[in-house]
């Protein structure tokens, strides 16, 4: 992954375009042409009940479905056909839902392994104690095993590692799932947080309210298909919204 000069450089600018994007489970045609636009410092939301395809376009935004067509670039860069670790080193990082951390190594361990693929030796202690400073209650853990960390700590670390990839756009899938509502609160300004440094991040949510806290854009998904898309203030509002969602 490419050093520069600052630690973390806010993300560069580049627009993740997404057109026309098709993807499939063998003859099943899961994503029926999805197009979506994520800025610079942007969080947009992706709406959608359980199966509507979120987790699915963040697969075929990364190289990790069999067979998708359609175009997806990251600036000028067509990225749509390299492979999931070129993708991640263009700056397009996915965090999965679930708990995902190495469990049997520590908070520092799981976190060094980021730094290590993103940061010269000089670096790497300078881009740990930022991480530290934007998460710091994984610096009250910094030695715990991740497999013991609370779910709400546990998606920090992965915010955490994801970050010290030095993301251009961050694919975060369902960070709320199973959280207790006061961590959800939390998470709202460490998301906040991130964008501030010019991440682009696409926030797959089933939880809208924490969605809408964040985002100034929504895509409402719908059997593989964007039903609504536009202003949250707007779509908030629209009875169309409570159906596609069940809310
Ligand atoms: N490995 C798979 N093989 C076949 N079909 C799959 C596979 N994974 C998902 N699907 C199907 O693809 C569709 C989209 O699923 P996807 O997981 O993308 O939805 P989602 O919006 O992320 O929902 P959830 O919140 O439940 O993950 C669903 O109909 C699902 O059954």
């Amino acid at each position: 992954m490419s050093e520069n000069t600052q630690t973390h450089p806010a993300a560069d600018g580049q627009q993740l375009v997404v057109e026309d994007l098709h993807a499939y489970y063998g003859r099943s045609h899961v994503l029926q042409g999805v197009s979506l636009k994520v800025g610079a410092g942007e969080v947009v939301a992706l709406l959608g009940r359980n199966g509507a395809g979120k987790t699915t376009t963040f697969r075929a935004l990364t190289g990790l479905m069999p067979r998708t067509t359609g175009s997806v670039t990251l600036g000028d860069r067509q990225i749509g056909r390299k492979s999931t670790h070129q993708i991640a080193q263009l700056g397009v990082v996915y965090v999965p839902s679930g708990r995902r951390s190495f469990p049997m190594m520590t908070v520092k361990e799981n976190l060094l392994i980021a730094v290590e693929n993103s940061f010269r030796r000089a670096r790497r202690k300078q881009a740990l104690d930022e991480a530290f400073a934007m998460f710091p209650a994984l610096a009250r853990r910094v030695n715990t095993n991740a497999g013991v960390l609370s779910g709400g700590e546990n998606q920090m670390l992965k915010m955490a590692c994801a970050f010290l990839l030095q993301p251009t756009i961050l694919l975060l899938d369902e960070p709320t799932e199973g959280l207790a509502p006061i961590v959800v609160a939390e998470l709202v300004e460490h998301v906040r947080t991130l964008a501030d440094t010019g991440v682009g991040i696409l926030l797959a949510e089933q939880n809208a309210r924490f969605a809408f806290q964040l985002s100034a854009r929504a895509y409402v998904l719908n059997k593989g298909i964007v039903q609504m898309s536009g202003r949250v203030s707007e779509l908030a509002e629209s009875e169309e919204l409570t159906t596609h969602l069940g809310i």
